[in-house]
């Protein structure tokens, strides 16, 4: 199956920078797109890397300007067979989580985010089409149903945890020990705890 993961590889967690400038958020980025990369091919997938400006990663990489959903929807179009979408902002994501993203034979595997977006998922389906952004994943589940799609959904927190907001970095420290996890350490992020909840701080 192929496997594609897109990336932003210009102004990347635009969302990040009160804690990262803009260098530093391209390589954090780039961090967790080597830990994703590396998940799948541990997983024995062969991971394609889609990037609006170059990155630096260890799978092949394919420069494409296009936004999002036209890129996406081109590659549905255009798929001769099963086509996989897996974000490049999930440092969590382990073998056992890449598995149970591909175990289903449904038309359509959804792996929700946090905070309603679409981490991941499979399309065996000529007609499915992407709509991301503003809860994609309700918008997804509606694609579905309206082309007649059988479709399953993995409820992986490992899929599901997308890093977007400072908080966010919190469940890398606390759950990963991948280039990502080392980058923010590195980069003097650590855990602070404030109000019963755990955040981040730099020193
Ligand atoms: N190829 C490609 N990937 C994208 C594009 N926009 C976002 N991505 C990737 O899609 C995933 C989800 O992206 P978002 O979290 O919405 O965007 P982001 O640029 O990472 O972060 P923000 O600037 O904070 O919104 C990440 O893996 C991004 O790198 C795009 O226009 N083209
Ligand atoms: C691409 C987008 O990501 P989010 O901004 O929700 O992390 C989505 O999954 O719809």
């Amino acid at each position: 199956m192929r496997v594609v993961v897109p990336v932003s590889g210009s102004d990347p967690k635009t969302r990040l920078a009160d804690v990262l400038d803009a260098d530093e958020r391209l390589a954090f980025t780039e961090a967790m797109l080597g830990d994703v990369v590396e998940t799948l091919a541990a997983a024995g997938h062969a991971p394609e890397v889609v990037a609006t400006a170059a990155v630096d990663c260890p799978a092949p990489v394919t420069v494409d300007e296009r936004p999002l959903d036209p890129l996406i929807n081109g590659l549905l179009a255009d798929a001769a067979g099963a086509l996989a979408v897996v974000m490049a902002d999930l440092p969590l994501l382990s073998g056992d989580a890449v598995e149970r993203l591909f175990a289903p034979d449904a038309d359509v595997v959804l792996a929700p985010g946090l905070g309603g977006g679409t981490n991941a998922f499979v399309c065996r389906h000529p007609d499915f089409r992407v709509d991301y952004h503003g809860a994609s994943i309700r918008d997804h589940r509606r694609i579905a149903r309206e082309i007649g799609a059988d479709l399953v959904e993995v409820d992986s927190r490992r899929l599901a945890t997308d890093i977007d907001e400072p908080a966010d970095l919190a469940e890398v420290l606390l759950h990963s020990d991948g280039r990502a996890a080392d980058w923010l350490v590195d980069a003097g992020v650590e855990l602070a705890f404030e109000d019963g909840r755990v955040g981040v701080t730099r020193n």
